[in-house]
């Protein structure tokens, strides 16, 4: 199966308000990759290109011929530091060097997460973790900026781009969902008022392309997603796979479509839907090796924003996704505790 037939483009240039028949066919689409699938790329968000362009500018060195500035992960490792990611991880804002984190699956035990540790290699990138601060953040969760000289603009630019994605999600990602599942279209909206949403900016360095192959290296471990959905822009390099839907284990490349975001379903609305929904594991490896290469594999940036419940929601399943015939397999769980318990697993 190719991956333009398993992973659905959903188009929503023409959803409006949400109430046309057209826009109850993107609802409808849309419902079904996230059912079958997990996973969707979106076209015509409303998310201006510029914006997503301009995040990525901020990511890399910027260079022309008069001029060559370094930007945010191209800072020196000692300013970079001056934002740093505090020791607990669910304290999850600020810089994490490369080798700091390290994804797991579902793994909570202490001496068995130190064993994936010792075994493996940590995932080989750097991240710095944001949140929106349109509404009181979390104690605790304070976002952590460098100071303003050290990057000047970037703070503004990146509080301006999680409240144009924050506002795709408001507009159209919650009430497709919604209406697809055949709910009405802002029974999500009250679990979502404070936006707790999470920016993640990541940088894979480049490096020798063996340690990719062998394993000695490699770039973001099988995990699912933590919250509700996740909307992710990456850059031309590739590298980004999605299990089968068919073959438990089998990881289909999701390479990037110019304009497109793709959207995954989140641990939270597999709960909420009762595995109606598919939260379904994603990693990111080496692009595969080009002919031409001179052994070194290209760094490669990507910025997913994670959309995530208001910490005090009570995630349970949504009535009409449970009954006699379909009993319950999720224990209600506080949205805090519960992404607070998998990103202290990380660190
Ligand atoms: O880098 C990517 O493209 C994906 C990152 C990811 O899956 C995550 O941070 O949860
Ligand atoms: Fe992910």
């Amino acid at each position: 199966m190719s991956t333009a037939e398993t992973i659905p483009i959903i188009d929503f240039e023409h959803f409006g308000d949400g109430t046309s028949p057209e826009a109850l066919e993107i609802c409808k689409k849309f419902y079904e990759a996230c059912r079958d699938v997990g996973f969707a790329y979106l076209i015509n968000t409303g998310i201006p290109q510029e914006k997503v362009d301009g995040m990525f500018e901020w990511l890399r060195s910027y260079h022309c011929y008069l001029m060559s500035s370094a930007k945010l992960f191209k800072l020196p490792l000692e300013i970079k530091k001056k934002a740093l990611h505090p020791p607990e991880g669910w304290r999850h804002r600020g810089y994490s060097g490369v080798g700091v984190e390290q994804v797991s699956q579902m793994v909570f035990d202490t001496e068995e997460l130190a064993s994936i540790r010792k075994g493996k290699f940590p995932d080989f990138k750097e991240s710095f973790d944001m949140g929106d601060e349109t509404s009181p953040q979390r104690p605790g969760l304070e976002n952590i900026w460098l100071p303003e000289e050290d990057l000047p603009g970037f703070r503004e630019f990146a509080l301006d781009y999680c409240e144009t994605c924050r506002a795709f999600q408001m507009a159209r990602v919650l009430p497709a969902l919604s209406i697809g599942m055949g709910l009405n279209r802002n029974f999500f909206d009250e679990h979502h008022k404070s936006g707790e949403n999470h920016l993640r900016l990541l940088h894979y360095p480049e490096g020798p392309a063996e340690a990719f192959e062998s394993g000695e290296k490699r770039r973001i471990g099988a995990h699912t997603d933590f919250g509700t959905c996740t909307i992710l822009f990456q850059d031309d390099v590739g590298g980004f796979e999605v299990e089968s839907p068919s073959q438990t284990g089998v990881f289909i490349p999701a390479p990037p479509i110019p304009g497109a975001a793709v959207l995954n379903i989140g641990d939270f609305l597999m709960r909420w839907s009762n595995d109606t929904l598919k939260s379904t594991l994603h990693r990111v490896r080496a692009p595969p090796r080009k002919t031409s290469a001179d052994g070194t594999t290209r760094e490669r940036f990507s910025v997913p924003y994670f959309i995530v419940a208001d910490a005090k929601t009570t995630v349970d399943c949504i009535p009409g996704c449970w009954g006699p015939d379909k009993p319950k397999k999720y224990q209600p769980i506080n949205a805090g505790e519960y992404l607070d318990m998998r990103i202290n697993a990380a660190y």
